[in-house]
């Protein structure tokens, strides 16, 4: 059974111009101690699709879908009281901008704490060493001292590491990375992945990626699901999907890479577009 399996799933929104559908269909299954890449340009409908799984859409959302299962129970009929329990403990979640993702009035001593008291009976004096056990885990240098810093007083490289221990406090099942690097400097972005891969490893908890960058992908993915336009491109292990891409779209996106230029001018997606799109 996967960790997570959804089929069919289609969302659609209800906006002032009339209905609009971001999701048309898509399936995604995902395994413990598998990381699954989702990859597409902005508007694809990749974040839609794992906030619809975590039931985080706003009312103006039509969500239906076959299957939406997380370790064979229907997410769609948890009681609220299972549904706190599901997620952000089994599931949880990391955003893009880790600054904005803090709250900026408290330490993040306190906020990792505050996580760990929604979800666990720790004591508070267990739910201190829990916290500088996780800082450590993170690799946040001097977490003692660090424990009463305010989000403004770290860099956003730091910050992540403080969202990605949060996410981690409860020991999900999986973890859904939403751009976590994008917000952050180059040279940043390859040991939080790294970081999260690794972490990933060592739990084994399944791992879905959200990205649109293909290099993330080929750092951490062992599948891959290409979006666009709110539909599935293509679905293949990472190797095949470098070496033998099916889809244009998956072969367009791959040659906007800059290692992959050929020409004087790097080519981009919509070079590869036929009259209708993909
Ligand atoms: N609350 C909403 N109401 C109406 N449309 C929405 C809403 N949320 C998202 N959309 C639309 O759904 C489509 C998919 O958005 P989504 O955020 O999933 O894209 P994405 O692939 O994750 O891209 P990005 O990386 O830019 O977030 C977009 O066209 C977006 O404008």
């Amino acid at each position: 059974m996967p960790l997570l399996e959804i089929r069919n799933l289609r969302v659609e929104f209800d906006t002032a111009k009339g209905p609009f559908r971001a999701l048309d269909g898509v399936d995604y299954t995902v395994d413990a101690g598998e990381v699954l890449a989702i990859v597409g340009e902005s508007g694809s409908g990749k974040s839609v699709a794992m906030l619809a799984t975590m039931g985080l859409l706003p009312d103006t959302a039509t969500i239906t879908a076959d299957v939406m299962e997380f370790e064979g129970r229907d997410l769609r009929k948890l009681s609220p009281k299972e549904r706190r329990q599901v997620i952000g403990k089994d599931i949880s979640m990391i955003f893009q901008e880790p600054i904005a993702s803090l709250n900026p009035c408290f330490t993040v001593g306190f906020q990792l704490s505050e996580a760990l008291k929604v979800h666990t009976n720790l004591s508070k004096t267990d739910r201190k060493a829990r916290v500088l056990e996780l800082m450590r885990a993170v690799g946040l240098p001097d977490p003692e001292r660090r424990l009463n810093a305010f989000p403004h007083q770290m860099s956003g490289g730091q910050c992540q590491r403080v969202m990605i221990a949060m996410a981690i406090a409860c020991s999900p099942k999986l973890l859904i990375a939403d751009e976590p690097t994008t917000a952050l400097d180059v040279t940043i972005q390859k040991q939080i992945l790294d970081l999260l891969v690794k972490l990933q490893q060592d739990s084994g908890m399944g791992l879905i990626m959200i990205t649109h960058d293909m290099g993330v992908v080929a750092e951490t993915a062992d599948r891959v699901i290409v979006q666009y336009k709110g539909r599935k491109m293509e679905e293949a292990d990472v190797l095949s999907l470098f070496e033998a891409p099916k889809s244009n779209y998956t072969k367009a996106l791959l040659s906007a890479l800059p290692e992959n230029a050929t020409g004087d001018r790097l080519p981009t997606v919509s070079d590869f577009a036929g009259a209708g799109g993909f």
